[in-house]
């Protein structure tokens, strides 16, 4: 069993950014700007953030966070959209999810300029990546379609279980992974909370991708032996005795499927940290106008 380190591959990608950033520095030209917006105080948006913060300060962009509290309206908040639309110093922006419930958060992704979605929510690059154009890609099915690639794992004609179909990871990473790529090539089961007898699919995985959000579903007798597993999944358990007072939990029971695997990635330390690095990838192409032109 050999361990999907993202913690080491992110490092590696970042340092690769920052001496991007230093030669675009060096030629006098645009310094990426990315700017998050935090509606209220969820504290996993907060540490997500945080992350992206501390990221941004590492490969030398420049970054900025705007706080606004629960009360925002539904309107205020476009507007704040249309002011980074237009805003030609801000390169891209996101808006972290989830939002309060008296905002429709379609109607939010809808309003930013697909030139400068480097989540890679909005529709027209959803559609695009579909496709295989040039788009921002979400980052956290990119970051794991970077895992894949910087370990070299074969994925030519294997068959991939995706077990989620939500628009951030599920299908975007179902949809990569079936392209005729590199990672990719694979033939693709999307599983999700309708389909009965997981355990019948999962276990004709070589490379099962687990991001449905529930803390270690997935145990040792459901993993065919010498799978591929990714765990997207990220939940936070109380710890009573430990200094924070909680730890996170992926979604698969890891202790026990790790002997059987391949490969496995570990909770944190996985698929969390390239996430980041997505972001910041697709904010460089978007300061470089790489992806639009
Ligand atoms: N590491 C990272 O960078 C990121 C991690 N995450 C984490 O990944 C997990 C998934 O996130 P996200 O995709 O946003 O979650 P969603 O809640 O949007 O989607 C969950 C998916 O899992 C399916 N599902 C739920 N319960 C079951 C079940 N018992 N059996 C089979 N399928 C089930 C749902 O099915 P249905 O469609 O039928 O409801 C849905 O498609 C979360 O833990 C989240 O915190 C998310 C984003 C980034
Ligand atoms: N507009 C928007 N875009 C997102 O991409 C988005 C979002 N909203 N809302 C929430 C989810 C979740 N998400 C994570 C990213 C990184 C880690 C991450 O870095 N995790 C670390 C640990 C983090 C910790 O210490 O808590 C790890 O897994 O090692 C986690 C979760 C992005 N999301």
């Amino acid at each position: 069993m050999e361990l999907l380190d993202g913690k080491r591959i992110a490092d590696e990608i970042k340092a690769e950014i920052a001496a991007e950033v230093e030669a675009i520095k060096h030629k006098g030209g645009k310094i990426p700007h990315l700017v998050a917006i935090l509606v209220g105080h969820d504290g996993a948006s907060e540490t997500y953030v945080g992350h992206k913060e501390k990221a941004c300060a590492q490969v030398g962009f420049k970054s900025q966070v705007l706080r606004f509290e629960d009360s925002i309206t539904e309107a205020q908040l476009l507007d704040e959209i249309r002011k980074l639309n237009n805003d030609p110093d801000v390169d891209g922006f996101i808006v972290q999810m989830p939002l309060p419930k008296h905002i429709d958060e379609q109607k939010v992704i809808e309003a930013i300029d697909p030139k400068k979605d480097v989540d890679g929510f909005h529709p027209v690059n959803v559609g695009r990546m579909n496709i295989g154009l040039p788009a921002y890609i979400s980052a956290t099915p990119d970051g794991i379609v970077e895992l894949l690639r910087r370990y070299k794992i074969p994925t030519e004609g294997k068959h991939c279980v995706v077990i989620g179909r939500s628009n951030i990871v599920g299908r975007p990473i179902a949809n990569l992974l079936s392209q005729k790529s590199y990672p990719g090539d694979c033939t693709v089961t999307i599983c999700h909370s309708r389909t009965p007898n997981i355990k019948e699919y999962t276990l004709q995985a070589d490379i099962l991708i687990v991001a449905l959000g529930k803390a270690e579903f997935v145990t040792a007798d459901m993993v065919k032996p010498g799978a591929v597993v990714v765990d997207v999944g990220i939940t936070r358990v109380d710890a009573p005795g430990t200094k924070l007072g909680w730890k996170l939990l992926g979604d698969v029971k890891f202790d026990e499927v790790a002997p059987k695997c391949s490969y496995i990635t570990p909770v944190p330390g996985g698929v969390g940290p390239l996430t980041i690095v997505s972001l910041l990838k697709n904010t460089l192409k978007a300061a470089k106008k790489e992806v639009y032109g």
